[in-house]
């Protein structure tokens, strides 16, 4: 279970009352997912950024269990972020990209590399692994970035509008994998605007509204 506790922040701003003073709360099972809503601005990139490590906050806690993730560095907090887009480094190819999240070095051994075959095949991409993000559409890029989240594993998913832009087919195909996560045991925060993403996946809602979560 993620225990978000009075998780404050604020940025350093040029004018007072330009930004709210953010105090976030709440709490996600696993295998849950929680659609996080708000308007442009809101700060839900702001939440994500503090959870994923990217943001320090200036007070609270964040624990996974017993484990408090405040300490740990963003690599060892069991998070992985999908975004919108630029998930991928286009001078890679697409195993590199997946690679990546598996051995950060790259060295892979045989059953890392027929992983990533594998994952490619289960979403429809089999054979693409040499190519580069450029030469794939914007639906198989977020299909290569989501393999990539889905193959490390991480308990915890943040999903940053990451359906956006895509077709009905295209965004079906990625809630069948994300769903797939949830029933492995997989939380999953999603910020989305989208009713038709937050209906298929998200079993609860919260709001930001003026730096506060409420439930909707
Ligand atoms: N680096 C920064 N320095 C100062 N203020 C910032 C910074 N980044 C974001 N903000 C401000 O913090 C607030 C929250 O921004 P954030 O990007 O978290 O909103 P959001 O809800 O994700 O918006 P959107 O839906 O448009 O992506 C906004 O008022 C924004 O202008």
């Amino acid at each position: 279970m993620l225990h978000c506790d009075d998780l404050i922040f604020h940025y350093d701003r040029f004018e007072p009352g330009e930004t709210p003073d953010f105090c976030f709360r709440f709490d996600l099972a696993p295998g849950e997912c929680l659609a996080l809503e708000g308007p442009s601005g809101a700060g839900k990139s702001t939440l994500l950024n503090l959870l994923a490590g990217f943001l320090e906050p200036a007070g609270g806690s964040l624990r996974w269990g017993e484990r408090e993730l405040l300490r740990l560095p963003p690599w060892e907090r069991g998070i992985t972020t999908v975004f919108q887009e630029h998930n991928l480094f286009d001078h890679l190819p697409v195993w590199a990209n997946i690679g990546l999240g598996l051995a950060p070095s790259l060295k892979l051994d045989a059953a890392q590399r027929r992983r990533i075959r594998d994952g490619l095949a289960e979403v429809g991409l089999a054979g693409l692994e040499a190519r580069l993000p450029g030469e794939l559409s914007g639906g198989q890029r977020q299909r290569v970035a989501l393999t990539r989240a889905l193959l490390r594993q991480a308990p915890l998913l943040l999903l940053d509008e990451p359906f956006t832009g895509l077709d009905h087919a295209n965004r079906q195909g990625l809630w069948a994998l994300v769903k797939r996560q949830q029933q492995a045991g997989v939380a999953v925060l999603l910020v989305s605007h989208d009713r038709e993403d937050i209906e298929a996946l998200a079993q609860r809602r919260l709001a930001l509204v003026e730096g506060r979560l409420t439930p909707l």
